[in-house]
């Protein structure tokens, strides 16, 4: 096991680079982030952890919570459903861009991970109102980072509904051509809520380590996702999870991974650990520069590339 001093080493090290990113400022209220912050927590199967740098800082999921959402649909609808509605490729393009739908005949997106696939996987949370669906997933999130008090933040929340135009426009050209079928302002709201679910690194490291451990909850024995959707979900971390740097990141870094704007990290090394970062400075593909660079020196150091 890494000590606290290796990993503190580790985050020194690692955060030097983060005054070459900078913090989303798309979304105005992520924009108050401190760039300079740098958090990590890797849990292991037998519930210990250890953690470095401002781990009980807490950040909003924002595309972490994609993977989530992916795995809570394949659960509710089932692999044809739903992969029916969107794809399984890679796009190449950052994860906000329109350019392939209209030229994919059924329009549908090319892959869960990106905002346009994100927003139609959301579409499938099962339940009759937003409230309803939101708690569903909301709760589920709860069982999986084993903490009830996660909730979201509605500042984050309201800030991206108030300019979100572009992920409006995508949904829009997907629900003329009927991928989305419900009213656009009730799946914005169920979105940004989505988005806006917020926790510390030592919670996103135990999400990490259920998708390590095949869906199970290594602690209590229960398998909390179907391990044949929790291997699913790992491999769209590794095709897709690092939006349009993700194949670099396979060759640099080699873990399942996801990230999200806000300068979240979910790590899973298969049948090893969970690991949770927190970096708010981003590269320009919208990726945690020094969380990156953390994985790397950690992939680097303790050969955890499962290729
Ligand atoms: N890359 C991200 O984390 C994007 C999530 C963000 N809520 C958006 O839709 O723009």
């Amino acid at each position: 096991m890494l000590s606290s001093e290796e990993l503190k080493r580790f985050v020194n090290e690692a955060k030097k680079v983060a005054k070459d990113g900078e913090v989303a400022t798309y979304i105005p209220e992520l924009g108050k982030a401190n760039p300079n912050d740098l958090a990590i927590a890797i849990y292991y199967p037998d519930g210990s952890f250890v953690s470095a740098g401002e781990v009980h800082k807490k950040f909003t999921l924002q595309s972490i919570s994609k993977v989530i959402s992916l795995a809570l649909v394949l659960m509710d609808r089932g692999y044809d459903y739903v992969f029916e509605r969107v794809g399984m490729e890679p796009t190449g393009d950052p994860f906000n861009s329109i350019a392939k739908l209209e030229t994919m005949v059924p329009a549908k997106p090319l892959n869960p991970m990106i905002n346009a696939g994100a927003l139609v996987v959301t579409s499938m949370i099962k339940g009759d109102t937003v409230e309803e669906r939101f708690q569903r997933l909301l709760n589920f999130i709860k069982e999986l980072s084993d903490d009830d008090t996660v909730e979201f933040n509605e500042s984050v929340a309201q800030s991206e509904f108030e300019t979100a135009h572009l992920n409006r426009a995508l949904c829009y050209f997907l629900k003329q051509h009927s991928i989305i079928t419900e009213d656009i302002e009730q799946l914005m709201d169920l979105y940004t809520k989505q988005c806006a679910i917020e926790m510390n690194c030592l919670d996103l490291a135990k999400i990490g380590l259920v998708f390590a451990m095949d869906g199970v909850n290594p602690l209590t024995g229960k398998q909390i996702i179907p391990r044949e959707i929790a291997r699913i979900c790992k491999t769209f971390m590794v095709t897709c999870g690092m939006y349009n740097a993700s194949g670099e990141f396979a060759i640099k870094v080699g873990i399942p991974a996801k990230s999200g704007v806000a300068g979240g990290i979910m790590g899973a090394v298969p049948g090893k650990y969970g690991i949770g970062i927190f970096g708010p400075a981003l590269d320009d593909k919208g990726n945690s520069i020094a969380g990156i660079k953390l994985l790397h020196l950690l992939s680097k150091n303790y050969k955890l590339s499962i290729f």
